[in-house]
Parts: structure tokens; C-alpha cells; sequence
């Protein structure tokens, strides 16, 4: 069997298609729908993404701005900007991207940021909110994976839904989201005991580790969904996901590429929630 490739890419474009209208919408009020990203240091991983995310903002029509730190700006200083972004009426999401340099507590920056503004959903709030049922703003990498699994007319209902990592960012929304839909979720980490045991029960098989090809095909269900998060760029330069994508291909029912699957979905539902947040304003 060969399993069918679940085109991140081509979804993220319809989706695009999709939200042209409301973009009119928004325009013919005067609201342009805008987003500022910080980005401090210059790891050149995130520069790549915030640079990718800037081009589909601006193509569409949206307004994005880069606010470049150096590394060694201090927290006070990063707070002190994210409070005057919350009060500008023209502004409504602040994206600070992560990992932030190891001075600086992560946690006390994103509660920082307005919940309103909050557009990837990281905020104590909106993270509160999505675990009570009445989320705010989802973080948009499982949001892109349930559009993902939606596109496929995968049947989470009464499903084994396996979740490899438990990050605030993605493993865990990602289990409570799922769970939501009527799946019956484990959460893995790098302490599971045993992991192809857990695995090999999946239906649904999502794997967000930050472990290149950790995941092979004999740890993997005959004709389970694999939708694989991790996106690690190589010594080679090539990117790799954290499943091993030419085994797990012949095993799987459907599966998502790296490049071209989640990474894509990403950037668009970050598009959905600032459109979002404009909308709510
Ligand atoms: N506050 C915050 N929010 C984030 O959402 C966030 C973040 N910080 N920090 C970094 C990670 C990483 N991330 C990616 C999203 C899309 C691609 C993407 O579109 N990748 C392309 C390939 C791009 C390439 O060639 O490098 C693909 O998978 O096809 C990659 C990485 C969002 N992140």
C-alpha cells in the first residue's frame, strides 16, 4: 500500500482562497488586518519562517511588520514594547517567535502580550480558555493539523489518537483539540516507557518531537494518519521531519510530506487568527 500524501501546501492555498472575502470585507470598513512579529537574535531558522510568514501577509494584502531585538536585549525592555504594541488600535496580533535567548522567561513575555493579540494562542488565557471548551485564539499548528485531518475526512470520533510530544505549543493543544473531536488521546515524551506500543495503536499518529526520523514505519498501525510536526534542516541543508517519512509511507494510510505539510498549515492558520482578531476589534 501506498499511502496517500496529504499536500499541506495546496490546503494552506485554498484556505488563502478562502479568506479573500473576509480580507474585502475588513478592507471596505478600513480595517486592515496587521500583525506585528519580534524576533530577538538571529537564529537563522527563524529568520527563514518569520520571512515566509511576512511574504504571505503582505501578498495578501495584510500589513506585517518585523521588529528585530539583538540577542541581548533585555526582558524589561521586550516587555516594555510588547506593552506599547497592546494599546496601538491599529495592531491586532503580536507574534513574539520562539525559543527567546535563555535570559529571558518565555512565559512572562507571552502573558504579556493582550489575549486579544495573542494570535498563536500561547497566552495562559487562551490556553485556559481552549482547555474549558471555549477557545479564543488556537494555536496554529494544531489548528493546521485538524484542517489537515478535517481535508481527509478522518473520523476522530471514537479514534486512537496518539500524540509524540507534549510542548505547550504543540502537543499538548494538539491533544486537548483531538480530544475534543471524540478521540481517545495518549500524550507521549521522552520519558514513555515502551513508545512503539503506543504508537502501534494509533490511529492517528502525531508526532512533534524535534527528533529527526524518530518515528519509523514498524512503529507505525497499517493504515493510520501520520501527520508529522517536525520540521529539522539537516547538515546536508535538506529538510527532515521527525518521522521517517519513506518507511512510515509504506505502512500508512495517509501521511504528511516535509517540506509542504504542516510547516504551510502553519503560517495560514496564523493568517485565520489575525483576520480573526481584526474581525473581533
Ligand atoms: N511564536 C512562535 N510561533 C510559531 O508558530 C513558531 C515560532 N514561534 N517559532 C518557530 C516555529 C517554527 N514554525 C514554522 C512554521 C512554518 C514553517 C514552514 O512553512 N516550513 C516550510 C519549509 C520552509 C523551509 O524551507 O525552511 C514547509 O514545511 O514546507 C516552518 C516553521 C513556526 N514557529
Amino acid at each position: 500500500m501506498t499511502a496517500t500524501v496529504i499536500d499541506g501546501k495546496a490546503l494552506a492555498n485554498q484556505i488563502k482562497e478562502e479568506l479573500a472575502q473576509r480580507i474585502q470585507t475588513l478592507k471596505n470598513k478600513g480595517v486592515i488586518p496587521a500583525l506585528t512579529v519580534i524576533l530577538v537574535g538571529d537564529d537563522p531558522a527563524s529568520a527563514v519562517y518569520v520571512n515566509s510568514k511576512h511574504n504571505t501577509f503582505t501578498q495578501l494584502g495584510l500589513k506585517s511588520d518585523v521588529l528585530r531585538f539583538p540577542a541581548e536585549t533585555s526582558q524589561e525592555e521586550l516587555l516594555a514594547k510588547i506593552r506599547e504594541l497592546n494599546n496601538d488600535k491599529t495592531l491586532h496580533g503580536i507574534l513574539v517567535q520562539l525559543p527567546l535567548p535563555k535570559h529571558i522567561d518565555t512565559n512572562t513575555v507571552i502573558d504579556t502580550i493582550s489575549p486579544e493579540k495573542d494570535v498563536d494562542g500561547f497566552h495562559v488565557s487562551n490556553a485556559g480558555a481552549l482547555m474549558t471548551g471555549n477557545p479564543r485564539f488556537i494555536p496554529c499548528t494544531p489548528y493546521g493539523v485538524i484542517k489537515m485531518l478535517e481535508s481527509q475526512n478522518v473520523n476522530l470520533k471514537g479514534a486512537e489518537a496518539v500524540v509524540v510530544g507534549a510542548s505547550n505549543i504543540v502537543g499538548k493543544p494538539m491533544a486537548l483539540l483531538l480530544q475534543k473531536e471524540g478521540a481517545t488521546v495518549t500524550i507521549c515524551n521522552s520519558k514513555t516507557k515502551d513508545l512503539t506500543s503506543h504508537t502501534k495503536r494509533a490511529d492517528i499518529l502525531v508526532v512533534a518531537t524535534g527528533r529527526p526520523e524518530m518515528v519509523t514505519g514498524d512503529m507505525i498501525k497499517p493504515g493510520a494518519v501520520v501527520i508529522d510536526v517536525g520540521i529539522n534542516r539537516g547538515a546536508d541543508g535538506k529538510l527532515k521531519g521527525d518521522v521517517e517519512y519513506a518507511s512510515a509511507a509504506q505502512v500508512a494510510s495517509a501521511i504528511t510530506p516535509v517540506p509542504g505539510g504542516v510547516g504551510p498549515m502553519t503560517i495560514v492558520m496564523l493568517l485565520v487568527n489575525t483576520i480573526e482578531a481584526a474581525e473581533r476589534a
